[in-house]
């Protein structure tokens, strides 16, 4: 009885996907007359090139070749949009967003990886999360990180750096230096865990830190199977599904698996300990405790019932908070290094407005410097460390333009019907490389297009949380780290360009596209920059 019921199931599964494939291919669709490339395979459409680790080119053709929304071709006749119009963007992330959710593939995985949290839930239960998180984020509670910031970066310019320049300049590994940094950063400022001595010579041997460098290289390993974790996550309990993981004979599984447990167990102990000390009364040293999780516990004590984190939540946003922040932290640090050094003369002006004040800054004179902040500014328009984003359409929609586009059959389209169900890439990084909204210089690095944090000429808005980009994106799911990051970047940059000047001898830097980007030299992760020591 119960085998002719799975093979029931399975007939009507395999029913449901091959009528979906047919209407996909021979159906049509709302979007037949948008503009966009030619599907390249019949099986992958272009999502091989919109996801290929070396697709620039392939954006920048969608950037210059079309306005604003274009048509990408998805698995087996899927069709997608790639939206980066203004107006657009705005339905998308805020005026519209419960018709555009985060997609299914993100909530389960993270759902799966992490449990619940913030980048796994939706609707009500999101806006909890985020309501009880934001506040750790505030301009107050970062004043009060900047102490651990700068004990950590002036580890980085002692251990990591300093020991290698007693001969004179030198080319150094920056990417690992700054990724091993960048950890500690969001780390201690984070979660109150140190992850690496950050001492010269002594790779990380921490278990923790290990797992998360690994955890997304082996979700990219296994990203074939991507599409099934939606299905897979609602099969049975946490337990079973971990039973069945642990049949399937793939090293690379089990390797995520044993990622995935250490996280856990990790986050697990940090959570008990510091809910430990509350108990024994150690409410003192707590109310010291200036990282992200404490803040959280503190303010979890005190929140009304129906609002409280439970254990395993806070569980969740422990190893939410580091992924979300550390390999996005590293992106923007290693590209704003590499840029300096290939922009010498931004660099000496940035010094020099560096040097003349007194080390260490307090928060206000820090955030408060004008050309550090267009340094900041210009890098993550320029180069935002996570180039797109995906959603999916929940119920049929129509999606507004600022620029009207001609269809296919040359009738002009001022708004587009989006079917439910349909794939919509936030096009960062086309966003904000924009002509119409950044002008003719869109392409070009210029810190001092930005004056008091806004960007000169600009009068196309963007609906971004910061200053008219997309780097963040905006609305009830943009990034709620993007102002303690910018803090941290100008924390290390304020720290070492006072004593190190930084160049460039190898062309071979190549960047990767990927969540997020990273430099790379013959496809390995390395970012060669000569160091020079100042003042010595
Ligand atoms: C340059 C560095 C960073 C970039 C470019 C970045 C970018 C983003 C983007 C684009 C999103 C939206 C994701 C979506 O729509 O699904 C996001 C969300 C998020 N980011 Fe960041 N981020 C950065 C740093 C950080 C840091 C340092 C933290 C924490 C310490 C952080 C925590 C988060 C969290 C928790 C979310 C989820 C918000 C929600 O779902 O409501 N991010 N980030």
């Amino acid at each position: 009885m119960l085998l002719s019921i799975i093979k029931f199931g399975v007939l009507l599964w395999l029913s449901y996907v091959a009528w979906q494939v047919l209407r996909r291919l021979f159906g049509g669709s709302t979007l037949d007359n948008i503009p966009g490339p030619p599907s390249e395979s019949l099986l992958a459409g272009n999502l091989a090139r919109l996801h290929g680790a070396d697709s620039w080119d392939f954006h920048k053709s969608l950037e210059e070749d079309f306005n604003g929304v274009v048509k990408i071709h998805g698995l087996i006749g899927d069709v997608q949009l790639y939206v980066f119009d203004p107006a657009a963007l705005h339905s998308i992330l805020v005026k519209d967003q419960e018709l555009y959710e985060e997609s299914t593939i993100f909530l389960s995985l993270t759902g799966l990886l992490f449990g619940k949290g913030i980048l796994s839930t939706t609707g009500n239960e999101h806006r909890r999360h985020r309501k009880i998180l934001m506040p750790a984020f505030s301009t107050k509670n970062l004043r009060g990180m900047l102490p651990v910031l700068y004990e950590v970066t002036n580890r980085l310019r002692d251990g990591l750096i300093k020991p290698h320049l007693e001969a004179g300049p030198r080319e150094l590994e920056m990417y690992s230096i700054l990724s091993r940094t960048s950890l500690e950063l969001v780390g201690r400022a984070g979660i109150g865990y140190s992850f690496d001595s950050l001492a010269d010579g002594e790779e990380p041997v921490d278990q923790y830190a290990l797992s998360l460098k690994n955890l997304t290289p082996s979700i990219h390993k296994l990203a074939v199977f991507l599409p099934f974790v939606p299905v897979a996550s609602r099969i049975g309990p946490a337990s079973f599904r971990r039973f069945i993981l642990g049949l399937i004979p793939s090293k690379t599984l089990g390797a995520l698996c044993r990622i995935v447990s250490v996280m856990d167990s990790k986050a697990t102990l940090l959570v008990q300990d510091k809910n430990q000390s509350i108990r024994r009364g150690e409410g003192d040293a707590m109310e010291h405790s200036n990282d992200i999780m404490s803040l959280l516990l503190k303010s979890n004590r005190t929140a009304a019932e129906e609002m409280k984190f439970m254990d395993d939540e806070l569980v969740a946003q422990t190893s939410m908070i580091i992924h979300a922040g550390t390999d996005t932290t590293s992106s923007a640090l290693n590209r704003i290094i590499h840029l300096l050094a290939l922009h010498p003369d931004v660099q000496d002006k940035l010094r020099t407005e560096i040097l003349a004040t007194k080390e260490p800054m307090d928060h206000d004179e820090l955030v408060g410097l004008p050309y550090l902040d267009g340094v900041v500014r210009e890098t993550l328009r320029l180069y935002p460390p996570v180039t797109t984003m995906t959603r999916t359409v929940t119920k049929d929609c129509i999606l507004p333009l600022s620029t009207p586009i001609t269809g296919i059959d040359g009738r002009r389209m001022e708004t587009i019907p989006v079917p439910k169900g349909c794939e919509v890439t936030i096009a960062i990084s086309a966003a904000n490389h924009s002509k119409v909204v950044w002008g003719d210089d869109a392409l070009e690095f210029k810190p001092q297009r930005w004056l008091n944090g806004r960007a000169q000429g600009v009068t196309v808005h963007m609906s971004g949380v910061y200053g008219n980009t997309m780097t963040f994106v905006g609305g009830g799911r943009s990034c709620i780290g993007f102002k303690f990051v910018q803090l941290e970047l100008k924390v290390v940059l304020s720290v070492l360009l006072r004593c190190y000047r930084f160049s460039v001898v190898n062309d071979h830097i190549r960047w990767k596209l990927g969540s997020p980007a990273a430099p790379s030299v013959d496809n390995r992760p390395l970012l060669p920059i000569v160091v020079e020591r100042l003042n010595a």
